[in-house]
């Protein structure tokens, strides 16, 4: 009786494994602009909380993520940090431009060059079809550099209004701005979950490895 109560057991169990795992949706939003303007930095901030110790250039692209919940419902923000540098870029453009649900425009607000190369990206990203019906949105990063020279707030302003993005100026550095930084993925995560139908399964919590299902794949369904 007892073995055999032990072996119901077990098929239960073996059953309950069986069942597909709780599935949560995932929103994967490239960060783009020039190199050294603190996307990795950004990026790294958001998902692990802090200032990274060290930071090389980024060759091809890097992603991170982290679990969210929005109204009870747990999110994976998937973050495809892009290498600022041509030469680093070429040979992954075509990978990180599929399925984007949203894209944070960098530039650094103590390099007037950055801000002047940002219709380039914005360029670079309608070519990939990622036009103004993405939900896209303009960062100013390295706020703590005081004395340095710094892009005026009414310029970038004036352009994101024309690009109807949403301006944010912060600090991947700086502790205080931690909220900051935060507040900027979780704005769009929050647009994101507003909009419908969004995509894709993957069990909540699940591997940092990204499984690509090529014969699920769908126009504006994600499912990497
Ligand atoms: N002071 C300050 N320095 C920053 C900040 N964010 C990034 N940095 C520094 O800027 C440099 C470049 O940062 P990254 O995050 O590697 O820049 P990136 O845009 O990812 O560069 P690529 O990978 O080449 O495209 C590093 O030395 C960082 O420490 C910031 O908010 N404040």
């Amino acid at each position: 009786m007892l073995e055999m109560e032990s072996s119901l057991e077990l098929t239960n169990s073996l059953a309950a494994s069986s069942l597909p795992p709780p599935r949560s949706r995932i929103f994967k939003i490239i960060v783009i602009g020039d190199s050294g303007v603190g996307k990795t930095c950004l990026t790294y901030r958001f998902c692990a909380g802090r200032f990274p110790d060290k930071t090389e250039a980024t060759i091809g692209v890097d992603f991170r993520e982290k679990i969210i919940e929005i109204d009870g419902e747990k999110i994976k923000v998937q973050l495809w940090d892009t290498a600022g540098q041509e030469r680093f870029r070429k040979s992954m453009v075509q990978h990180y431009y599929r399925n984007v649900h949203a894209v944070v425009f960098v530039y650094d607000v103590t390099n007037p060059t950055s801000f002047q190369n940002l219709p380039s990206w914005i360029e670079e990203c309608r070519q990939h079809s990622l036009g103004s019906e993405v939900p896209r949105l303009l960062v100013g990063n390295k706020c703590d550099l005081q004395e340095s020279v710094r892009v005026s707030t009414d310029q970038v302003q004036k352009f994101a209004d024309s690009q109807s993005m949403p301006l944010f100026e912060t600090s991947a550095k700086n502790p205080d701005d931690n909220d900051h930084v935060e507040a900027i993925f979780m704005t769009l995560a929050h647009k994101l979950k507003s909009q419908k139908p969004l995509m894709l399964s993957q069990p909540a919590g699940g591997e940092n490895s990204v499984q690509l299902k090529p014969e699920q794949k769908l126009p504006g369904i994600c499912w990497c």
